[in-house]
Parts: C-alpha cells; sequence; structure tokens
C-alpha cells in the first residue's frame, strides 16, 4: 500500500480477550519492517489488547513507529506511565476510545492530552476487534468535540472508513484516516487513497 500512496502502515495487533479476535504481534512487525527496508514506513501499531505495557518493547525493537493503547483498559496514572515508556522507547504515543468511551471521564483521553502525553488520539467507528464493519457516525461528535478543544491534535479514525465516509470523518475534524476493507477491497487502492487524502485536504 506505501507503492499505492499510503501514508503509514496501520497495524491491528489484538489479543483474544480484549476483543474476540487474534492477529498479529512484533515478529510481524519486525518481519514487514525488514521487508520495507530502506523506505523506512511508519508502523502505526494499534493494540486492541488487554495488557499493552507487556508489548510496548518488543514492539520497539521491532520498529514500531507508533504505539496506540486503549483507555478502556488503561487510564490514570498508569495511562500516563504507559505515555512516557512508549516514548522514552523513541515511538509516538496514541489513545484509542470505543465508539461508547467517552473522553472526559477522570484519568480518561483529556487528561492525558492536557498533560502532552499522547501525540494521537484514536476514535474508533466501529466497536474494535473486526475490519469490514459499518462505520458508526455518531462517533463524529466526539471527534468535534476534541477538535474544537485541541486544534493541533492528530485524530484518527478507523473503522468502517471508505470515500463515502471520509467526508464526515474529515468534517468531523479527523486528520488521520485508517482504512482496511475500503482500500484492500478496491480495484484501485492507489485511487481510494487519493480520495481519503483529498477529504481531508477539502475539510482543512
Ligand atoms: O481493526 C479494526 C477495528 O478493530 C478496523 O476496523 C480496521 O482497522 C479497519 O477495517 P475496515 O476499514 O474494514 O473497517
Amino acid at each position: 500500500m506505501l507503492d499505492e500512496g499510503a501514508d503509514w502502515l496501520h497495524v491491528d495487533i489484538m489479543d483474544g480477550h480484549f476483543v474476540p479476535n487474534l492477529t498479529i504481534g512484533p515478529p510481524v512487525v519486525a518481519d514487514l519492517a525488514k521487508r520495507v527496508g530502506p523506505r523506512d514506513a511508519f508502523f502505526d501499531c494499534h493494540l486492541s489488547v488487554s495488557n499493552p505495557a507487556t508489548l510496548v518493547p518488543a514492539l520497539a525493537a521491532a520498529g514500531a513507529s507508533s504505539v496506540t493503547f486503549h483507555i478502556e483498559v488503561v487510564s490514570g496514572t498508569a495511562a500516563e506511565e504507559l505515555c512516557k515508556t512508549i516514548r522514552s522507547l523513541g515511538m509516538r504515543a496514541a489513545v484509542a476510545c470505543k465508539p461508547s468511551t467517552p473522553c472526559d471521564e477522570d484519568g480518561g483521553v483529556y487528561e492525558l492530552v492536557d498533560a502532552g502525553l499522547v501525540d494521537m488520539v484514536l476514535c474508533l467507528s466501529v466497536e474494535p476487534g473486526f475490519g469490514g464493519q459499518k462505520f458508526n457516525p455518531a462517533v463524529c461528535d466526539k471527534v468535534s468535540a476534541l477538535r474544537a478543544r485541541y486544534p493541533d491534535l492528530d485524530i484518527q479514525m478507523d473503522g468502517g472508513v471508505n470515500p463515502s465516509t471520509a467526508e464526515l470523518c474529515a468534517r468531523a475534524g479527523a486528520n488521520v484516516l485508517v482504512a482496511g476493507s475500503a482500500v484492500f477491497g478496491a480495484a484501485n487502492p492507489a485511487q481510494v487513497i487519493s480520495q481519503l487524502r483529498q477529504s481531508i485536504l477539502n475539510a482543512s
């Protein structure tokens, strides 16, 4: 997909516990990084796992560029420490929330952003676990509130993102879009990636 114009490679790491699906881990990231070689791809690792801290050192060694953990499993002081650890290993730190998880809870997403500890917030627009689900437009309200509060923050949306829903995401304030099915299932992935990018540019 890098050849088709993608900026980042989004890697969904799932443990069969936080979500019902089981996917890949650090060895696959390491292998991918080796194959991509000198191109120096940005590996955006989304941890849909119950215990993200245990994976962080191995992901750093594997060549991950950014690590996103879920606020539903690590919050408050533990989340602050996790962000610091991720950054101390040379990666960007990001926090994700499920569609129904608010950002303004004690020890939650807003507090991490206010403390300057995260580089990006991922707002899932489906329940995490599987690709190919339907985009939940209600999540756009949460994204709009985040964007109003943090004009310079990277805000990512993931789940059911395609050229039609991308416009809603971009208008709400997302500037990083993750697309699985829409890109991998397309006859012309480069065209889809270009349409997604255009949605962001049109809204900015
Ligand atoms: O893993 C996911 C949720 O956990 C995502 O939905 C996936 O990254 C994107 O897939 P799609 O674009 O098909 O919704």
